[in-house]
């Protein structure tokens, strides 16, 4: 299973970082245009995202929704701690050579949280999710603190596939968007 994982995401990462910085814009664009016009994004206060490394959907656009508050991850060992975070605040570069907030910045608690936009490899039609490997995302929302806030995977088309490898610890995302649109919301019996 850990070798089948390993070589789709050497694919699914490789296809990615193979776009056009051109392409990769537009798309991302119309990712945030999506994001911006949804019920769930329009409802929320506050939204965790992430700073987009080796050509992830760029969410920079959606940073100038002044509306909102966000919070972004900073990897500490094996979790996820989120930091509330103003654009116009610097980031620093963490462990895995992603821009992370700054250490100091207040962290915000499963409470406060509205919405999570997850950054992924690839997801299937059933909405599982394949990431980098770390388990992160997973291990967070295995608190049931966390399982509540509603989470939109967020990647390009061509990563949006049948289906994936799937683990036990694995928890369904509640949409998709893509450049192509969201998909319909799903509401998972465990909430
Ligand atoms: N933009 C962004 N930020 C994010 C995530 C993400 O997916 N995207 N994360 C989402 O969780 C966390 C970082 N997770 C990461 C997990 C593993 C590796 C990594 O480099 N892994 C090794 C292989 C590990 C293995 O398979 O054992 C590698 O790719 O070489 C990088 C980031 C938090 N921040
Ligand atoms: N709920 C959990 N509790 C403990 N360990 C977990 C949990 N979820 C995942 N892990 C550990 O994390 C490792 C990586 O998981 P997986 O391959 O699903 O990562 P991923 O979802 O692709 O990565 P990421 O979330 O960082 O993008 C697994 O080998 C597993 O040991």
């Amino acid at each position: 299973m850990h070798q089948q994982k390993q070589t789709l995401r050497r694919q699914f990462i490789q296809q990615r970082q193979a776009l056009a910085p051109e392409v990769w814009q537009m798309h991302s664009d119309r990712i945030c245009d999506l994001l911006a016009n949804c019920p769930q994004f329009i409802e929320a206060r506050t939204i965790l995202a992430y700073q987009s490394c080796r050509q992830e959907p760029n969410l920079n656009s959606l940073f100038k929704a002044t509306d909102k508050q966000w919070g972004l991850p900073r990897c500490v060992g094996k979790d996820l701690l989120w930091h509330h975070w103003q654009p116009s605040e610097p980031l620093v570069t963490g462990e895995y050579g992603i821009l992370e907030p700054s250490a100091e910045l207040s962290v915000l608690a499963a409470s406060n949280i509205d919405l999570i936009l997850v950054p992924a490899v690839a997801i299937d039609f059933n909405n599982y999710r394949l990431g980098y490997g770390g388990g992160y995302y997973d291990r967070l929302r295995a608190d049931p603190d966390w399982r509540k806030i509603p989470t939109i995977g967020i990647i390009f088309d061509f990563a949006y596939v049948e289906s994936l490898p799937i683990e036990p610890w694995d928890l369904p995302l509640n949409a998709v968007c893509t450049e192509l649109g969201l998909s319909s919301w799903v509401t998972q019996l465990s909430c």
